[in-house]
């Protein structure tokens, strides 16, 4: 059986659940059940903090697991991305005080409070900066004010937590995260994983595309292929008319209505819009 981490609670754990459910793959009931056979897919699940998910699957005791970009780099253990999945985007930078800070070079010699002290400390050593890292768990943004930190480097999503406690981002992104499909480096694929991939590929795609269906005179097919040119090529089928055809192309979700007005203005009617339930590219 396949071992995969997932996460048991906090920003990731909905999501990662949702898109293994829309993969095919059971779901846990109760959010305190910790593991979860799933035999008729030759998989089990293990519900687990998303910050210890990198460890599990670094030390081989788990094959993949799905975490933070910023967790798993923040652990250094010997794994690797195989897999963006689409969710739990953030970024993580450095913060501080209202006008304390512009530039990163104004952090040598300073105390720079954060729960990511593997990521942070690389990314220091990288500049040539020399900072007092104080490990806190989490509420980083206080503590400045209490005093421990003059600055900190923290995950921002919405920046609300950070304008709430008087901070303001300052220098570039430390990193761009997002959750991501782990798995052991340097090994033989264990059995299963490339199905897994696969059916994760094809939530991501079902939620990126959607299917769109017109009819469009013969004459105008090749400029209205250019407009939906699908992932190989649009299907073309005959009608009745047979000065018209009827053509399915899938179009990326977040273009569909430049897309329709636009196969409007060339002539094509009857143009319909259909989500994609799940599909394997
Ligand atoms: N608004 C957000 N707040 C916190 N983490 C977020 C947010 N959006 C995305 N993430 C991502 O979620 C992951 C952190 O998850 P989680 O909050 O469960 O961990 P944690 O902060 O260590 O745990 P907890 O807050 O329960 O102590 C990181 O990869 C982070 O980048
Ligand atoms: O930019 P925002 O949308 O405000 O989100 C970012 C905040 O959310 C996270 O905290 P979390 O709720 O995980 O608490 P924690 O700091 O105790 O981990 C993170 O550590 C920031 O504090
Ligand atoms: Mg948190």
């Amino acid at each position: 059986m396949l071992r995969v981490a997932v996460p048991n609670k906090g920003a990731l754990s909905e999501a990662a659940s949702s898109m293994l459910g829309e993969a095919g793959y059971r779901q846990r009931r109760d959010p305190r059940e910790l593991v979860l056979v799933d035999p008729e897919n030759e998989i089990e699940f293990f519900f687990l903090r998303p910050r210890d998910i990198a460890v599990y699957v670094g030390s081989g005791t788990l094959d993949v697991g799905i975490t933070g970009r910023d967790l798993f780099l923040d652990a250094q253990v010997k794994a690797a991305e195989l897999m963006q999945l689409g969710f739990g985007a953030s970024t993580f930078r450095f913060a501080g005080p209202v006008g304390d800070f512009s530039t990163l070079e104004q952090l040598e010699g300073k105390r720079l409070a954060t729960s990511y002290e593997g990521l942070l400390n690389d990314y220091l050593s990288e500049r040539g900066i020399t900072a007092a890292v104080v490990r806190l768990d989490g509420a980083v943004e206080s503590s400045v004010r209490l005093g421990v930190a003059d600055a900190i480097a923290d995950v921002v999503e919405t920046g609300n937590t950070l304008r709430a406690a008087g901070m303001e981002i300052f220098g570039e992104p430390i990193l761009q995260s997002e959750a991501v499909l782990i798995g052991r480096a340097g090994v033989e694929a264990p059995a299963g994983l490339d199905v897994l991939l696969r059916r994760l590929q094809g939530v991501l795609v079902a939620r990126q595309y959607v299917m769109m269906d017109y009819d469009v005179r013969k004459d105008l097919i090749d400029a209205a292929a250019a407009l939906t040119p699908g992932l190989e090529s649009p299907t073309v089928s005959p009608l009745r008319d047979s000065d018209w055809v009827a053509v399915r192309s899938m179009v990326k979700r977040n273009q569909t209505n430049r897309i329709m007005d636009e196969l409007y203005e060339l002539g094509a009617r009857a143009i319909l819009v259909s989500t994609i339930h799940a599909c394997r590219i």
